[in-house]
């Protein structure tokens, strides 16, 4: 049966029935699949049964057999490998319509037969490059007790030779969810360029978030080349975004009815799940659609990815609230800066923006415990600042020293826990140190946190988020869904969503990071 140029059929494999005869819907098709496959973590499996739990689960390998690193790295690949319409369908691809030979400004050397701009789909990167010589190597990850070089291949990202989707009757829709964060703008606007340049016509913006889908008078808004040309030049999302209130079946149902093909999630964790709900919701209601998510967070906690977009400018602001904190301590009496970044459970911008500035005395990060009272405790040492130096600047993360704090039961809209405000505790609680002890203190307190995140993407940034965009439509027109498109270890890569949201990216206190970081602002332990 032939559908626009591209054969479809169920997979052999799969069950067959009446039920699960393919059916049309408007221009576009819609296939049903069988159900007979097991899933696990949310994604199809083969009927093997391993042995081992991997990374998640170290404990589980059994390093007496010697064949634990074969099984080890079959589960690896088995999980990192991506979610494929063909996993469900049997469909032949076609050629794609992504070319960019007519652009090519080599002369016409290479001639166009050969020229191959394609990403073969056996393409892999490896994640990991570092052999530690043993578990006590400085900033060691290791699988086994010994230590051993494990390969940890991930696919590489790109545009394929063959695509899985009739461009000419492709809707594509793109949603922006959670918090703000630099370079949505970017990312939006390249999901439509390179849409375009597939020979998308139908692309559509949802408004405000998940929300964008079942709150009545928020419009699709139709996009294209010419409405995003200069989205980019400022921050902030130009479809808005929201918390909360996404429930995964009137999504869907939403997108049904909207007759989505492909959806772009742009957005954190939480969104990530989101997508990998709507994904397999799609999945089991038997709709042939792609969820492409492009991880965005300026916390940058995303797992396996070196950075995500909007981070490397959050810290380029961050440092600008440092260094007036810093020119105000310097320039009082006995003067304290204190500065609050972002960071919910990770406290990268701290401890990026410390390194960075090198203004940095005190740098305090949700990973790392610390006293403030006592002989080893931060007011003690700032106590020692001021006598040696006459001044000192300290960052906190906003998730630090919770457990210090009372804590509130309190969520947000989209059940993340609302943390007690450490950076206020903080300067009351070094104001009344000093004023106990007798000691003048010039406490000036600086929160910048909304200043770091809505501004517009710095040119490092503004890349990435180009990048990323368009890899996420390559990964949709690849017929990849529940995936997402992020950078591993300098590599562009896909990776399954589900594998980036077991739990979030945190800095590792053992890391040469951190290690560098304390190196850089001279602080003990503070126990
Ligand atoms: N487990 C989940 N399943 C389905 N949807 C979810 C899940 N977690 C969060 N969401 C939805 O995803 C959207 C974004 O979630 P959230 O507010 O946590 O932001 P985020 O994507 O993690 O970004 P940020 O980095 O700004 O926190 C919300 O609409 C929320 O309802
Ligand atoms: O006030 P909002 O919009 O909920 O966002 C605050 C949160 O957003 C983040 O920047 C990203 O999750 C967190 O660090 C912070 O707690
Ligand atoms: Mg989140």
């Amino acid at each position: 049966m032939t559908f626009s140029g591209m054969d479809i059929a169920l997979k052999a494999s799969t069950h067959s029935s009446t039920s699960q005869q393919h059916w049309l819907h408007s221009t576009r098709y819609r296939c049903q699949y069988g159900l007979g496959s097991t899933h696990l973590n949310g994604r199809k499996r083969s009927p093997m049964v391993l042995s081992v739990r991997a990374v998640s689960g170290k404990s589980d390998l059994d390093f007496s057999d010697p064949s634990w690193k074969e099984k080890y790295q079959e589960d690896w690949n088995r999980r990192f490998s991506l979610p494929h319409i063909t996993d469900i369908y049997d469909l032949k691809p076609r050629l794609t319509t992504f070319s960019l030979k007519k652009n090519r400004t080599d002369g016409g050397s290479l001639s166009a037969d050969k020229w191959n701009g394609y990403v073969n789909k056996d393409d892999r990167a490896l994640l990991k490059v570092i052999k530690y010589a043993s578990p006590t190597s400085a900033g060691a990850e290791c699988v086994d007790p010994d230590c051993s070089w494990v390969e940890h291949w991930i696919h590489r990202a790109g545009p394929r030779k063959e695509i899985y989707y009739e461009p000419a009757e492709v809707k594509a829709a793109i949603v922006t969810c959670g918090g703000l964060c630099p370079g949505l703008n970017d990312v939006i606007r390249q999901i439509v360029f390179t849409l375009e340049i597939y020979g998308v016509k139908n692309i559509v913006g949802i408004q405000f978030g998940y929300r964008g889908f079942f709150e009545k008078g928020l419009k699709e808004m139709p996009l294209s080349r010419k409405v995003v040309e200069n989205i980019n030049l400022s921050g902030g999302s130009f479809l808005g975004v929201s918390r909360g209130g996404a429930k995964t079946s009137e999504i869907v149902d939403s997108i049904q009815a909207r007759r989505i093909d492909m959806l772009f999630v742009i957005g954190g964790n939480g969104s990530h799940a989101g997508a990998n709900a709507i994904h397999e919701e799609c999945r089991k209601r038997k709709l042939k659609v792609s969820v492409v998510a492009v991880p965005k967070t300026i916390d940058n906690d995303i797992l396996f990815m070196d950075k995500t977009f909007g981070f490397d400018t959050a810290v380029e602001e961050a440092q600008r609230a440092i260094n007036s904190a810093y020119i105000e301590a310097r320039s009082a009496y006995h003067g304290i800066g204190l500065v609050k970044l972002m960071g919910r459970s990770s406290g990268f911008i701290a401890m990026q923006a410390s390194l960075s500035s090198g203004q940095i005395d005190v740098c305090l990060i949700p990973e790392v415990s610390f006293t403030l009272d006592g002989e080893h405790g931060v007011m003690r040492h700032l106590e020692h600042l001021l006598e040696k130096k006459g001044f000192c600047v300290v960052c906190v993360a906003e998730g630090a020293g919770q457990d210090l704090l009372q804590k509130s039961n309190a969520t947000d809209a989209s059940g993340n826990v609302i943390l007690s405000d450490f950076g206020v505790h903080m300067q009351q609680k070094i104001k009344s140190h000093f004023k106990d002890i007798g000691v003048p203190a010039d406490v000036k307190y600086i929160d910048p946190t909304y200043m770091v995140r809505a501004c517009r993407a710095n040119a490092s940034d503004a890349i990435l988020c180009t990048v990323l965009g368009q890899n996420a439509v390559h990964g949709a027109f690849a017929g990849f869904s529940g995936i997402t498109s992020g950078i591993c270890n300098t590599h562009y890569a896909f990776l399954p969503i589900t594998e980036v949201i077991t739990k979030p990216k945190r800095v590792n206190p053992n890391s040469r990071m951190w290690h560098r970081c304390l190196t850089s602002t001279g602080q003990p332990d503070f126990h």
